[in-house]
């Protein structure tokens, strides 16, 4: 459905994007993920035709879109500012998105009727844009970039200035909403916990290149790089010798993978790896714990800050039951299956 080749952007002697390559299948949600100024609007920018290449190619659906307009791209736009026509009612604005149409008033009434019954707002059309709130404008502004079924749905944060418990309500809808409809849908948001939950295929960019593209479970369980490990949360990243089946890490000896490679390595442990024990054993690594976060919502998941005598601080995510208070002194284990070597950054 889409493809970029080698697109390169510059400002001036920096490059936006760098030679970047990807690919959008039919029906598939890719979400783009990273920093700000990784250059994720400016590759939402050049797939729009707001912005051209200064070198490499974009196509849709195989056809080179040099020199062809935005508005004639047959892309459906959802920016971060949702720009509703605040003088124009719901049903007025996705109308909007059916004008180049010509359809009869009927037909675009029957649609625009249809269109937000779709995003959960059935008989807002008479409502005036000031009376929506922020997750109901969202909806509306979905609808209309919806409304002219463009080939491949295009969303720059959509979800951005909503509060939290709404995004991830609405992040689940708009799942299940693309599911249905077979709709193809490139994404861009710094919000990893959006991206996981929407994307069937997360890209992590970094200074405008691509540092890692794969299912989110793929990134999630082998972040291709520090950067990717970090960018995703993951603060337990150290340099460590494996020796067989145990690292040699500042926290002491660490169970590895079979398989895992052998010497200088940097080495993550997820937070779920390491396990605590109180009161300590009496030998093995000892904690203080100085810090302890409740992420609360649906899951009942502590996450830990420890500080060990030697070595930088660890991360660490247990059960509220097992949760030690702050100031507490801790035994730690690590369990093998959340340590992954990671490849070196480029
Ligand atoms: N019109 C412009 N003129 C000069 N530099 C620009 C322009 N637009 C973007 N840039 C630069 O290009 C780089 C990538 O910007 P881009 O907006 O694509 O990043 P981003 O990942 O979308 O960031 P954010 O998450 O903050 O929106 C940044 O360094 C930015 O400063």
């Amino acid at each position: 459905m889409l493809r970029l080749e080698d697109v390169t952007v510059r400002y001036g002697a920096r490059a936006a994007l760098d030679a970047v390559d990807l690919s959008v299948a039919e029906h598939e949600t890719v979400c783009v993920l990273g920093p700000s100024g990784s250059g994720k609007s400016t590759l939402l920018r050049v797939v729009a035709g707001l912005q051209a290449p200064d070198a490499g190619r974009v196509l849709l659906s195989g056809r080179d879109q040099r020199g062809v307009p935005a508005h004639k791209r047959g892309l459906g736009l959802m920016f971060q500012d949702h720009q509703l026509f605040p003088q124009r009612d719901a049903g007025g604005n996705v109308a909007f998105g059916l004008q180049m149409r010509r359809l009869g008033r009927d037909r675009v009434e029957h649609r625009v009727t249809e269109l937000l019954d779709l995003v959960g707002l059935p008989g807002a059309a008479r409502r005036a844009i000031p009376s929506l709130s922020g997750g109901e404008q969202q909806r509306v502004a979905l609808a209309r970039a919806l409304a002219p079924e463009p080939k491949l749905l295009m969303l720059d944060e959509p979800l951005g200035q909503l509060d939290r418990g709404l995004r991830e309500r609405l992040v689940v809808e708009l799942r299940l909403l693309f599911r249905r409809l077979g709709t193809t849908v490139l994404a861009v948001t710094h919000d990893q916990g959006e991206a996981f939950a929407l994307a069937d295929r997360v890209v992590v960019m970094r200074e405008g290149r691509i540092a890692q593209a794969g299912t989110p479970l793929e990134v999630w369980q082998r972040p291709a790089s520090e950067f990717v490990a970090r960018f995703l949360g993951f603060d337990n990243v150290v340099r460590a010798t494996v020796n067989g089946r145990t690292a040699d890490t500042p926290w002491g000896p660490v169970p590895v993978p079979d398989g895992t490679p052998q010497g200088d390595r940097t080495l993550l442990i997820r937070p779920t790896g390491v396990r605590v024990t109180a009161p300590p054993p009496a030998d093995g690594l000892r904690c203080t714990v100085t810090g302890r976060t409740f992420r609360g919502g649906a899951s009942s998941a502590v996450a830990l800050l420890l500080a060990p005598a030697d070595g930088p601080p660890l991360e660490a995510s247990c059960d509220l039951r097992d949760a030690p208070d702050v100031d507490e002194t801790v035994g730690v284990t690590f369990a093998a299956d959340d340590v992954v070597v990671l490849p070196e950054d480029a």
